[in-house]
């Protein structure tokens, strides 16, 4: 061991014993993806390099070769990753090698339940990087310099994975980083050249810079008739490709080396749904390969954290989760852009207002858009597994994208009437497929839960018409339908709403029959508009239920209830909304109330009325003890 100085014992941040105890169990089947991760941070170094030395070409310290080194050692029984990139200074490794720096980690280990089945299916929503070395290593070993910093300042992290690390300064000639793993008594397959080299070809061939192992020389060897086999030297070979993937043919590359690209690039240990690969030439020359993960990550819908792309320019790699590339909406797209129009001193401010990155970002939003339609339609089983994990994420989508409004509409999958089930396998085209003769618009509704949804007394005219009504309970769809007003010149239209009026359908007899009943119920509504005052925006007879005595509804341009209920949760100024209280002049209690003579007594029964159609349609009232103490003196009163 060389020598150390200034040696410090650190305590890992929580978050990373907790990563490390999960990670153990739940990745051991899987165990040789520590190869992966350590030669893609490797290579991320050498990218970050790069990017540095475009401005400062010193930090190449005489050496612009950059490659990733991978040794074993069967007597020191290790296995080492030796990179000759950035670097790290003391400070970057007390901060990356003992800290996790996503935001959002806390809330993500809080949601561990201790029960290693489910947890284990937690890990794949968080990439584990570095800390994956512990998989194999009872003890590993870092040595890293800083690129452009002098040999003196080289640091050594050390640790056993049990809670504390150690750093120290040493002395270290070459700038970059060395992983050094000592292999678990267990895991000495790993010692074995052949079986190192099988697992980086699978895992590295895509990388950009070539990964080397170290090959013996041999001596001359005598051949029969006097040709001798010339001796070789040993050295260091590249036993990957070496040229970035992006930047090859497509027809030269295999599905599994896509995977393989996607599981470095994203971090993930599951393989992508889909993949879309283009080189664009023309007025903007860009090369995208955007991926569409299986899995969301545990951060999708942290609004603290930046989503986006790899950016490169002209093959040198300049940034991290580029947010400009893509809309907020398709956060979940995982991937790179490489320009040939950006400078190659681009900074987030300039990729801002750029005439490139618009047409770069409408060109992938095009693709990703088309993607999802295909596998929607070719494979029906993925594009579920798709909608499950990011519908919700679309569904962003049109309030952030007028002009792909229609598009994305097309993607979207609901619950509706037709199954009747939770299941959101629905399409409005499938929809707009069934319509009944007569049926202009597309209806839907709202609520907390598919159950409040389905059960929600406003179907019932729907379900006696055999009229199809989309079920929605998701919290975002109350917002989304806002901004969705038509899909395929088709108007939607909130079941809760007032104006929701079937009555064209009716035939002749039944109008007149509803007519009729309307007129016998005026006194009835003036006397209930007179005892609820201004509790009420109006009173109506309505033929649009069958089993409820009433309901209540909103007016075409006042705000639904789950938009209220929204902007509550919110914190919002809630606008004041009035509802029209709509009854039911076939049901058998409303026909009762109406026959009620005494003022005083209809008073309470309207109000019970009232009452019961607003929980069924918010789900509590302002005074629920007003309400039971009424219902309780009606009821004595009845037995
Ligand atoms: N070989 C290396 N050279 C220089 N810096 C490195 C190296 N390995 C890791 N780092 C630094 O440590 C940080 C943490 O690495 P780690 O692998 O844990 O996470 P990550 O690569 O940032 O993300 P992920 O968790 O998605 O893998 C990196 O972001 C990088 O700054």
């Amino acid at each position: 061991m060389s020598e150390v100085a200034h040696k410090e014992t650190h305590g890992f941040q929580t978050e990373v014993k907790q990563l490390l105890q999960l990670m153990i169990h739940s990745l051991y089947s899987n165990k040789e993806i520590f190869l992966r991760e350590l030669i893609s941070n490797a290579s991320d170094a050498a990218d970050k390099l790069r990017f540095k030395a475009l401005e400062n070409s010193a930090l190449f310290e005489n050496d612009g070769e950059v490659r990733v080194r991978v040794s074993v050692d069967k007597e020191a029984n290790t296995i080492t990753i030796s990179d000759n990139g950035i670097g790290m200074t003391r400070d970057d490794v007390i901060e990356h090698l003992g800290t996790i720096a996503k935001s959002g980690t806390k809330e993500f280990f809080g949601n561990l339940t201790g029960d290693q089945a489910k947890d284990s299916q937690l890990i794949g929503q968080f990439g584990v990087g570095f800390y994956s070395s512990f998989i194999v290593a009872d003890n590993v070993t870092v040595r890293t310099r800083a690129a452009g910093l002098s040999t003196d300042r080289g640091v050594q992290w050390q640790s056993a994975g049990e809670g504390e690390f150690s750093i120290a300064d040493i002395e270290k000639a070459e700038r970059g980083t060395d992983v050094i793993l000592h292999l678990k008594e267990e895991e000495k397959e790993f010692l074995d050249e052949w079986k190192v080299r099988s697992i980086i070809t699978r895992y590295s061939d895509h990388i950009g810079i070539p990964v080397e192992m170290y090959k013996e020389g041999t001596p001359e060897q005598e051949v029969e008739d006097g040709d001798n086999i010339p001796a070789t030297e040993g050295g260091w070979e590249a036993i990957n490709k070496g040229t970035a993937l992006w930047t090859r043919d497509k027809s030269d590359i295999s599905d599994e080396e896509y995977k393989e690209f996607y599981k470095s690039v994203a971090h993930d240990f599951d393989e992508p749904l889909k993949w879309v690969h283009n080189k664009v030439e023309g007025k903007t020359e860009y090369t995208s390969l955007l991926y569409i993960p299986k899995r969301a990550p545990f951060d999708l819908w942290n609004r603290d954290v930046k989503h986006g792309i790899k950016l490169y320019v002209q093959r040198v790699f300049i940034m991290d989760e580029a947010e400009k590339f893509l809309p907020s909406y398709l956060r979940f797209v995982k991937g790179l852009v490489d320009s040939n129009d950006l400078p190659l001193n681009v900074s987030r401010e300039i990729l801002q207002d750029n005439k490139a990155t618009q047409a770069i970002r409408n060109g992938n939003v095009k693709r990703v858009l088309q993607t999802l339609t295909r596998m929607a339609d070719n494979s029906p089983e993925d594009y579920a597994i798709f909608w499950k994990e990011f519908g919700n994420v679309l569904k962003e989508g049109p309030a952030e994208d007028f002009s792909n409004k229609e598009k994305i509409a097309k993607l979207y999958r609901f619950a509706s009437t037709h199954a009747d089930t939770a299941e959101q396998n629905v399409s409005l085209d499938d929809y707009i497929g069934r319509m009944k003769e007569g049926q202009e618009k597309i209806y839907y509704i709202t609520a907390d839960t598919f159950s409040a949804a389905k059960n929600s007394p406003h179907l019932e005219v729907f379900r006696k018409k055999g009229i199809e009504v989309l079920l929605m309970s998701e919290r975002v769809d109350e917002w989304m339908m806002s901004h969705l007003t038509e899909y395929s010149e088709k108007q939607f239209q909130h079941v809760a709403k007032a104006n929701t009026d079937l009555s064209e359908m009716d035939d002749e007899e039944t109008k007149k029959a509803h007519e009729e009943a309307e007129k016998e119920f005026q006194s009835f509504v003036e006397r209930a508009k007179a005892a609820l005052g201004d509790k009420v925006k109006e009173v109506k007879v309505t033929h649009k239920l069958t089993d409820s005595p009433a309901v209540i509804t909103t007016d075409e341009h006042d705000m639904n209830t789950q938009m209220l209920k929204l902007l509550e949760a919110a914190g919002q100024p809630l606008p004041e909304t009035k509802y029209i209280f709509e009854v039911n002049p076939e049901h058998a209690l409303v026909k009762r109330v109406a026959d009620e003579s005494d003022e005083a007594a209809f008073k309470e029964w309207v109000e019970v009325l009232l009452d019961q159609a607003t929980l069924a349609e918010r789900g509590s009232l302002d005074n629920p003890a007003d309400f039971v103490t009424r219902l309780n003196k009606l009821l004595v009163k009845v037995s």
